[in-house]
């Protein structure tokens, strides 16, 4: 089952220094599946805050459809918008001068709901802050502030949460932890939509996710097939030979060569892992010495610059 479906969406803003309107969100769809941590991947300006503030309703959108569970967006708004909590960037969605206790019962008090203090601390345990359960929000660290808003989200109890840049300016440590948490709320079988540029978050605890780039979504694929994918292509490798091969190595695709002396060093991407074994027996024909073959890594980097060409955002 989806929990969120997102089509043709469009969303353009007007600008200062412009007549022309700014394309954030250029007819995207995507869905998330009830139960998965769905990512939205992009560099800074791509439409990813645009598109999680139109589905959690804080923004109108221009164009397109968005179905949360059963309801559409539009036109069942108030029930759409029920099965869904979000954590907004920068923990936006708490009050500051309130502790952690108190904006977790304030804010499920205008969901029309009662949380008791036990079930509120319970949370916050759960996320390992009980001990600053009623300090004021902004003495708390920047993570301790997003688990905080985590917490509210969570105490809102629903299937469906929103998060936009969760990892945004948080330490290596909390970082880490955060990840473990998030997968954490997953396992507790909540489904999760996030939006991010950290692809380390993405690398490890996504289960699908689409790259946005300038309003458009690239890709969107299960994040293991497109590890795979992209781990079966990647190769260095080293050789040793007396003749000049460029030529040779052109002929049979190869282009990323560096060389010293009588030592080559490829760049090899195969489409299947058989050609591995054709280029293995050039080299043999050509009485070349293979000294290694390395695997390269595969990190998310590779593939966002790949699908996004290194784009590194929009410039505005
Ligand atoms: N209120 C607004 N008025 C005008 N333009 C806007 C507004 N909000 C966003 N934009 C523009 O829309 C585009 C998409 O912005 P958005 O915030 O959705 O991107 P993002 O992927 O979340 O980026 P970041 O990672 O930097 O937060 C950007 O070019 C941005 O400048």
């Amino acid at each position: 089952m989806n929990v969120i479906e997102v089509n043709d969406l469009l969303k353009r803003y007007p600008q200062r220094t412009s007549k022309e309107m700014l394309t954030a969100v250029d007819k995207i769809s995507f869905h998330v599946k009830e139960g998965e941590i769905f990512a939205l991947l992009g560099p800074n300006g791509a439409g990813k805050t645009t598109t999680i503030k139109s589905i959690c309703g804080l923004l109108v959108f221009d164009e397109g459809k968005i179905k949360i569970k059963d309801y559409d967006l539009k036109a069942k708004r108030s029930k759409a918008l029920k099965q869904i909590s979000v954590v907004l960037e920068g923990s936006r969605n708490l009050y500051h001068r309130l502790t952690p206790i108190e904006n977790i019962q304030y804010f499920v008090g205008i969901r029309g709901k009662k949380i008791s203090k036990n079930e509120a601390l319970d949370i916050l345990d759960f996320l390992r802050i009980k001990e600053k359960a009623n300090e004021v929000v902004y003495t708390l660290s920047r993570g301790m502030q997003q688990k905080t808003a985590l917490a509210v989200c969570l105490a809102a109890d629903t299937d469906v949460l929103l998060l936009d840049e969760p990892t945004l300016g948080l330490d290596v440590i909390s970082n880490v932890e955060f990840r473990r948490l998030l997968t954490n709320v997953k396992e507790k079988g909540k489904s999760i939509l996030l939006s991010t540029h950290d692809m380390a978050l993405v690398e490890e605890i996504a289960d699908r996710v689409a790259i946005i780039n300038n309003g458009k979504i690239v890709v969107c694929e299960d994040k293991k097939k497109l590890m795979d994918v992209f781990s079966a292509t990647g190769y260095k490798i080293k050789v040793r030979s007396e003749d000049t091969l460029e030529r040779e190595l052109d002929k049979i695709g190869i282009t990323q060569i560096t060389k010293e002396s009588n030592i080559y060093d490829l760049t090899v991407d195969f489409k299947t892992s058989s050609e591995l074994y054709e280029v293995i027996d050039f080299f043999k024909s050509h009485d070349a010495e293979i000294v290694s073959i390395e695997k390269q890594m595969v990190n998310f980097e590779k593939i966002f610059i790949s699908y996004t060409n290194g784009d590194r955002g929009r410039q505005n």
